[in-house]
């Protein structure tokens, strides 16, 4: 089994060390354009197998897609991430061109690879992605909503003072302020969240989810890492473990939700084949108002990919 994360910046390299630690396979391939920076990154993790107890391990090379050949997923998170004053639409124009080519160098050693993309702006770098790999869409999907709903569900954890572990929720639609959390389908252990918050505070902690992004670049001059490494790891940890786990996921809609032709955050089943089940969970009107306003605000920023005459 070997795995390849393009991109050892920080979201790539958080995500090759979480698969490291958790021995998701023998071999991780860590690939960057910056000379030294994966072979480096890579033999200091390496050197933390020892310590942590792990077998896997993480092989840094720059640009050498002949050492990914082979890799049954890859994800990719090269590209720019915003600073502060910037929407993740503003990062369209470099990224679109990285993640189009890396794609190409991916697909052209691993043909068989489930591709997961974390790039911004995440629902269209994924279509990118998609439309460059010319692969079936349960085998190209992006990743946000397992970060957003970690936010969402920090945030309650923290309000509630109840354990993380105990809050379930879903969180649809693209991956930007207009993304859609749903109280209707969250619960702690079970009990839906309504009946333990007021509904003042719930309002502002999904608020809050809906710009946890911005809010971690404001405070770090650059975008998170450590919660999307990890969330890019479960996903990665799903597929290859078959664990058909539920997961919110950047999937092609093809007339689910009454849409077709768009890459959007729905819950979907993960196993060894990639996505093995668009799951359509009832909406009431508002909530399918959310959707589809978060659909358009995704569809604006397809338009400029479209521009650009890139793909
Ligand atoms: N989907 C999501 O939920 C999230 C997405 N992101 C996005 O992930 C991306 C990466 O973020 P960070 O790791 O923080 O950025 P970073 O700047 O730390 O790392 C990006 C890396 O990509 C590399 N790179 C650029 N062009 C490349 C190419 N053609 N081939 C290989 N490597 C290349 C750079 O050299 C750099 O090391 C950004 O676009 C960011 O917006 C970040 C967090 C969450
Ligand atoms: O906010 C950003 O630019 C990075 C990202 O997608 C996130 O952390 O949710």
């Amino acid at each position: 089994m070997k795995i390849t994360v393009v991109g050892a910046g920080n979201v790539g390299a958080t995500c090759a060390n979480c698969i490291a630690q958790k021995e998701l396979a023998n071999e991780v391939i860590l690939v960057d354009i910056k000379e030294g920076l994966s072979e480096g990154k890579a033999l200091d993790m390496w050197q933390t197998a020892p310590i942590n107890y792990y077998n896997t391990h993480v092989k840094g090379v720059t640009n050498d897609y002949a050492a990914t050949a082979g890799s049954e997923v890859v994800v990719i998170t090269s590209g720019l991430p915003r600073k502060p004053g910037m929407s993740r639409d503003d990062l369209i124009s470099i990224n679109a061109g990285i993640v189009k080519s890396v794609t190409e160098n991916v697909v052209k050693h691993s043909p068989d690879a489930i591709i997961i993309i974390v790039s911004n702006p995440l629902d269209v770098m994924t279509y990118a992605a998609f439309l460059t790999a010319k692969k079936a869409s349960n085998k190209v999907f992006g990743m946000a909503g397992v970060l957003d709903t970690a936010r969402y569900r920090a945030f309650l954890a923290e309000e509630l003072n109840v354990s993380p572990k105990d809050i379930q929720a879903l969180l649809m639609g693209g991956h930007g302020d207009t993304m859609v959390p749903l109280p209707r389908y969250t619960t702690v252990a079970g009990i839906p969240v309504t009946e333990l918050i007021e509904a003042d505070k719930l309002e502002a902690i999904i608020e809050r989810t809906k710009k946890g992004g911005g809010e971690l670049v404001n405070l770090m001059g650059t975008s998170a890492w450590y919660a999307p490494g990890a969330a890019a790891a479960q996903m990665v940890e799903a597929i290859v473990r078959d664990q058909k786990r539920i997961f919110p996921v950047c999937a092609l809609l093809n007339g689910e939700y009454g849409m077709k032709d768009i890459y959007l955050g729905v819950p979907v089943k993960l196993g060894k084949n990639g996505i093995e089940e668009v799951i359509e969970v009832k909406l009431n009107k508002e909530e399918m108002e959310l959707l589809e306003g978060s659909a358009a605000a995704v569809k604006s920023v397809m338009k400029v990919l479209d521009e650009m005459n890139i793909m």
